[in-house]
């Protein structure tokens, strides 16, 4: 039984505008209504809180092109990388609440103030990375990957608050797993830079145990550095986690999402995870809302040790007659 201690800061990110859905907003404080602290902490881990991050309103957001409130979306992972990077220098791993999958941006941006070199592992339906150029919807939230890797940035144009970000992620860094509702674009921009990827294809074919372990190997065949799980919960089957604004069909089972967090947290190098898409609108029943919030806290449990075998604490002793 591995013992190890987990010091955990939260961040809450109530974020919607890099998408279109209204409610994803609410989906830090519903987490943590579900009971975040109180379950990491009964499992043995630090918790600090940090409360939500506050983002300005941003007036006369007119679109660039066709991307979508760039003004507002720059300004909120400008305050967000903040509040990332003083979570990591005091010395916790972190975690983002979103809010929509843009604010990962900011996250990893702040990620990599603190620790520079990062492996990024990206569990998702989707890619999310088009640039402004290709998106097919403007939307932000299915492009944040490209602001952030060094092989794409001749790809991308000037937008207002967004000179702040400075590309941090190399593509030969990253892993994608759950792919399965990917653009023609973004698939030609994953085969360009040679990005691994184990779409819904390759779990089938593999099984997650060998996804787990190929990701692994992969990320960590050259020096390890400090992993950052960016986990949409759009990667799981709407039958699981419905209530998120883009669902697709044929997703990861509950206990495959489990499993790829059980798998990070037992290489000791999770630094930063980011658990974003939760929109309580977007569920047609309050079983459907809590399906979805209860999914996302038991992943982010499994990352700090949370085994299904069972726990105990290391100095447990059995009571005595
Ligand atoms: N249908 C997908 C694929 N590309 C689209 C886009 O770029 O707007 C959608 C993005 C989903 C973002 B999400 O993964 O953060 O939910
Ligand atoms: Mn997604
Ligand atoms: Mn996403």
């Amino acid at each position: 039984y591995k013992r190890s201690h987990h010091s955990v800061g939260i961040i809450g990110a109530p974020f919607s505008k890099g998408q279109p859905r209204d409610g994803v907003e609410k989906g830090p404080d519903l987490i943590r209504a579900a009971g975040l602290v109180k379950k990491l902490k009964a499992q043995g881990c630090a918790v600090k809180d940090y409360g939500n991050v506050t983002f300005e309103e941003v007036a006369n957001d007119e679109p660039i092109g066709n991307v979508k409130r760039p003004r507002a979306v720059g300004s909120a992972n400008q305050r967000l990388s903040a509040a990332v990077h003083a979570v990591k220098n005091d010395g916790h791993t972190c975690v983002m609440l979103g809010g929509g999958h843009s604010l990962a941006i900011g996250s990893i941006q702040g990620h990599a103030a603190a620790k520079k070199d990062l492996s990024v592992v990206w569990v998702d339906a989707h890619a999310d990375i088009n640039t402004p150029l290709t998106s097919p919807t403007g939307n932000i939230h299915g492009q944040p990957m490209s602001y952030l890797i060094h092989e794409l940035q001749s790809k991308i144009p000037v937008l207002p608050n967004f000179s702040w970000i400075k590309p941090c992620v190399s593509a030969k860094d990253i892993v994608y797993i759950g792919l399965r509702d990917v653009d023609p674009e973004e698939h030609h921009i994953l085969k360009l830079l040679g990005i691994e990827v184990y779409s819904m294809t390759e779990v089938d074919r593999l099984g997650i145990a060998k996804v787990m372990e190929e990701t692994c190997d992969y990320i960590f065949s050259k020096v390890k550095k400090p992993i950052h799980l960016s986990y949409d919960i759009d990667a799981l089957d709407p039958s699981i986690s419905p209530a998120t604004g883009t669902p697709v069909v044929g997703g990861l089972t509950y206990r495959e999402g489990i499993y790829i967090t059980e798998h990070i947290c037992q290489t000791g190098l999770l630094s930063a995870v980011d658990m974003v898409e939760v929109n309580p609108k977007r569920g047609r029943t309050e079983d459907e809302i809590s399906s979805t919030v209860n999914a996302a806290v038991d992943l982010i449990r499994g990352c700090f040790g949370k085994l299904r075998e069972g726990n105990h604490p290391a100095d447990y002793k059995m009571p005595l007659p």
